[in-house]
C-alpha cells in the first residue's frame, strides 16, 4: 500500500495486515468478521491520520478511502456507518457545542446510526424507542418497550460500534413531541462489553453486506445527560421546554445527505463492474462471426456490447448526475442556514426518486454485467456476485425503493396542482406548467427531442395519476385512500421522472463541459450520452407512443442510430473502460485485471481454495469409502 502517504511508525497496527491469506470467501460468517476488523482497524488508524490534514474536516474519512476500502475488503467495513452516517447525523442535526463535545475524541470513538426498529423502518412516526426528559436528574431514560421496538439492522452495531445516534420519540412532561435524534455511549471504551440496561448482538447472515455487523439493540431504563439529545434544530431546555424546529422534516437531514451521496456511489459500484465485464469480453474469444474467420472476442457481438456499454453511459450519467445533486444539495442546505425551507421539497423529491432509480438499475446492470461473463461471472473471484448483492443492498436501505418514490410523487401532484392554478414552478417541474398550458412541441428525433418528449410522459402520467386521485375521491374514498388506489400509477410517474432528469442532466451537462474538452474526448462523451438516452427512448417506445407525437418511422431511426452508436463506441468500449481507472487492487477480479491474464489468474485463483490443499479429502475415507466399498461387486 505504497500510494497512502502515511509513515509506518505512525501507525499502531502493520499495513502488512491489510493482506488475506486465505480469501475472504473460505471463511465461517465469525471468522469472516474477524478478518475485516483485522484489516479494518489498520485502515481506521490510516484514516485518522490522514484526516490530521485535513483540520476542517477532521473525523471524516478522506474522501477517496472508501474506494481503498472497497479494495482491501471485498464485502463491506464494519467502520462504514461510522463515516456515512454516525459522523454526518452529529454534524448535521448537533449544535456546534455539542459537536465538539461528541466529536472530541476524534476517531476513538466508533459509531453507528440506529432508527430502524424490528417493527418500523419505513414509517418513523411509528417507532416504539421512547427518551422521556427526567426533570428531576435533567436526564433522558431510554426504553425499548416492546420486542418490535428493538433497533434492528444498523451496521456496525452487533460488535464494532462503542456509540450510537439513536432515533427515539421524545417525551416531555407527558407530552409526544415526535421522533428526535440521541448521543449514546453503548459498550464501555476499554472493555468494550455492552453498559448496563441495554442488550446488544447481531441480526444474523444476510444475502449480502455480511461483514457489515448489523446489529439490535433494546434499551431498559438507561440514562442519558438531556444534553445528548441533538439540538441543532430542536431543543429541550432544563426546565422542560420544548423549542420546535422550523421544520420537523430537519430530523431527517442525514438520510437526505446519504440518498445524495447513493447516485455517486452507484456510478463508482457500476464503474468496476463495466470495467470487469468489457475487459473480459475483449479477452475471451468464442465462436465465429463469419464461419471462415476465427473464433471473435466476445465484445464483437453486437448484442454482448448492447447489454455492456449501457453500463459504461450510466456510470457516467450517474457520476454526471451526481455532481449536479450535490450542488442543488450544497445549495439547499446553505439557504436552509440562511432560514430558507423553499426548496426543502423539492430537494427531498429529487433526492428519493434519484437514489431509488439509480441503486435499481445500478443492481440490474450489474447483474447483467455478471451474465455477459458467462459461466466464469458466477465465480466468486470475478467479483461480480459481491458488487451485486453490495449494490441491491442500497435498494431497500437508506429508504425503500417504492416508498421513495412514492414521496417524489406527492411532490410532483403537488406541482401539477399548482401549475393548475398557474403558480409558478420550480425549474425541475416547471415543464408541468409547459404542458398544462399546452406549450410544447411536436416530436423531434434528437436528443434534445427525445429529453422532451420523456417530460412530456411524465406530465401525461402526472395528470393521469392526479384525475385517477380524484376519480377515487368522488366515488367516496379518502384522498389517502385514493392515493394508495393510484399507487400503481403514481410509481410509474415517478419512475418517468427520474429517467427524464437523469437523461436531461446527464446530455445539458455532457454539451455545456464539451467546448473546454479535447474534441476526440467531446465526441465520445457525447456518443455515450446519446447512447444512454437513445436506449431508454427505445425500452420507454410505449409511453412515448401514448404521450407524444412520435411515430413509428422515428422509432425505426432511433434503433438505426442506437445500433450506429454501439459500432462507434466499440472501438473505445476498452479505453472508455481502463478510463474508469481502478486499481486492481480495487477491482479485486480475476476476470478484470489490467494486464488481462484472466485463465491465469483464475486458475491461481481456484488453487486457493482450502479443498486444494490436499489431494483427497477426510470425508472420502469416513463417509464415500464404506458405501462405494458396500456395492462394488
Ligand atoms: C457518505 C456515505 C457513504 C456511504 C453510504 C453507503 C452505505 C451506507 C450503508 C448503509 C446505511 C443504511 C442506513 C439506513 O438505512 S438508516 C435508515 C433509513 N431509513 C429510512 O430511510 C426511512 C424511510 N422513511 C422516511 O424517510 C420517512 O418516514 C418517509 C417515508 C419519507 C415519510 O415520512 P413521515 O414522517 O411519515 O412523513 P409524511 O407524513 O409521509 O410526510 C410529511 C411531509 O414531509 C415530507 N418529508 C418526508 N421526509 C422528508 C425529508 N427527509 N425532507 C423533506 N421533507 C420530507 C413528505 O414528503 C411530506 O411532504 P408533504 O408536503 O407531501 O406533506
Ligand atoms: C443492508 C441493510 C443495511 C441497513 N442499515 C441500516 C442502518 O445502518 N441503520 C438503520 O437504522 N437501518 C438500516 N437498515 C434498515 C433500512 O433502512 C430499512 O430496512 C428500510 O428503510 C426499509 O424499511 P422496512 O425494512 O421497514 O421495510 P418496510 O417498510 O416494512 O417494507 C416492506 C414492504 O412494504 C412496502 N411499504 C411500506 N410502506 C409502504 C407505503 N407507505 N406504501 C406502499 N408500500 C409500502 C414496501 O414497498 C415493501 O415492499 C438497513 C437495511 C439493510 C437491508
Amino acid at each position: 500500500m505504497k500510494c497512502y502517504p502515511v509513515p509506518r511508525e505512525n501507525l499502531v497496527l502493520s499495513i502488512d495486515n491489510l493482506k488475506d491469506d486465505i480469501p475472504e470467501e473460505y471463511l465461517s460468517h465469525k471468522e469472516c468478521y474477524e478478518n475485516v476488523i483485522r484489516k479494518g482497524s489498520v485502515l481506521y488508524d490510516i484514516f485518522s491520520e490522514l484526516s490530521k490534514d485535513r483540520k476542517h474536516k477532521a473525523h471524516q474519512a478522506p474522501s477517496n478511502a472508501y474506494r481503498i476500502s472497497d479494495g482491501i475488503m471485498q464485502n463491506v467495513n464494519p467502520f462504514l456507518l461510522h463515516f456515512a452516517l454516525f459522523v454526518p447525523a452529529i454534524t448535521n442535526q448537533a449544535t456546534p457545542e455539542q459537536q465538539a463535545e461528541f466529536l472530541k475524541h476524534g476517531f476513538g470513538i466508533i459509531g453507528t446510526y440506529a432508527q430502524t426498529e424490528l417493527g418500523h423502518g419505513t414509517f418513523l412516526r411509528g417507532l416504539e424507542t421512547t427518551a422521556t426528559l427526567d426533570l428531576e436528574t435533567d436526564e433522558f431514560v431510554l426504553n425499548s418497550p416492546t420486542l418490535t421496538s428493538y433497533k434492528w439492522w444498523p451496521g456496525g452495531l452487533g460488535h464494532t460500534a462503542n456509540h450510537c445516534v439513536v432515533m427515539a420519540q421524545l417525551y416531555v412532561k407527558g407530552k409526544c413531541h415526535g421522533p428526535h435524534l440521541f448521543f449514546v455511549q453503548i459498550r464501555d471504551i476499554e472493555t468494550h462489553e455492552p453498559l448496563p440496561g441495554l442488550k446488544l448482538g447481531e441480526i444474523g447472515a444476510k444475502m449480502g453486506f455480511n461483514t457489515a455487523d448489523n446489529g439490535f439493540l433494546g434499551f431498559h431504563n438507561f440514562r442519558i445527560p438531556r444534553n445528548n439529545m441533538l439540538m441543532k434544530n430542536s431543543q429541550v431546555l432544563k426546565d422542560g421546554t420544548y423549542v420546535e424546529s422550523k421544520n420537523e422534516k430537519l430530523t431527517y437531514g442525514s438520510m437526505v445527505f446519504v440518498r445524495v451521496y447513493l447516485l455517486s456511489d452507484m456510478a463508482y459500484m457500476l464503474a468496476r463492474a463495466a470495467t470487469i465485464s468489457v475487459r473480459y469480453s475483449a479477452v475471451r474469444h468464442q465462436s465465429h462471426i463469419k464461419p471462415d474467420e476465427p473464433e471473435v472476442q466476445i465484445l464483437d457481438f453486437v448484442i454482448q456490447q448492447h447489454k455492456l456499454f449501457i453500463s459504461i453511459a450510466t456510470s457516467h450519467a450517474f457520476k454526471i448526475c451526481g455532481l449536479w445533486l450535490w450542488q442543488t444539495y450544497s445549495k439547499v442546505m446553505e439557504d436552509i442556514g440562511k432560514g430558507s425551507m423553499d426548496r426543502l421539497p423539492e430537494l427531498h423529491a429529487l433526492s428519493c426518486c434519484l437514489k431509488t432509480t439509480s441503486t435499481r438499475d445500478a443492481g440490474w446492470l450489474i447483474e447483467q454485467c455478471r451474465l455477459a461473463c458467462g459461466g466464469h461471472g458466477y465465480l466468486m473471484s470475478s467479483n461480480l456476485p459481491s458488487l451485486y448483492t453490495t449494490a441491491t443492498a442500497a435498494i431497500t436501505y437508506e429508504g425503500e425503493s417504492t416508498v421513495l418514490l412514492l414521496q417524489t410523487a406527492r411532490y410532483l401532484i403537488k406541482s401539477w396542482k399548482r401549475a393548475m392554478e398557474g403558480e409558478s414552478l420550480p425549474a425541475t417541474v416547471s415543464f408541468l406548467s409547459e404542458y398544462f398550458n399546452k406549450r410544447y412541441n411536436k416530436w423531434e428525433n434528437t436528443p434534445k427531442g427525445i429529453v422532451d418528449g420523456l417530460k412530456l410522459v411524465v406530465a401525461g402520467v402526472t395528470k393521469m395519476c392526479a384525475e385517477s386521485i380524484q376519480k377515487h375521491v368522488s366515488r367516496g374514498q379518502q384522498y389517502e385512500e385514493a392515493w394508495n388506489s393510484s399507487s400503481v400509477q403514481l410509481i410509474k410517474a415517478s419512475e418517468a421522472y427520474s429517467r427524464a432528469l437523469l437523461c436531461e442532466v446527464f446530455w445539458f451537462e455532457v454539451d455545456k463541459v464539451s467546448s473546454t474538452l479535447s474534441n476526440n474526448l467531446a465526441v465520445v462523451l457525447k456518443q455515450l450520452a446519446e447512447l444512454y438516452i437513445t436506449y431508454w427512448a427505445l425500452e420507454k417506445r410505449g409511453d412515448l407512443l401514448v404521450y407524444t407525437t412520435i411515430s413509428k418511422d422515428d422509432l425505426d431511426k432511433l434503433q438505426e442510430r442506437y445500433e450506429e452508436l454501439l459500432a462507434l463506441i466499440r472501438p473505445n468500449a476498452v479505453g472508455l473502460v481502463d478510463s474508469f481507472d481502478i486499481r486492481d487492487e480495487i477491482l479485486c477480479s480475476t476476470l478484470g485485471a489490467y494486464d488481462g491474464r484472466v485463465y491465469e489468474r483464475m486458475m491461481e485463483h481456484a488453487l486457493k481454495s482450502p479443498l486444494n490443499a490436499e489431494t483427497v479429502n477426510q470425508s472420502f475415507h469416513k463417509y464415500m469409502k464404506p458405501v462405494i466399498l458396500k456395492h462394488k461387486i
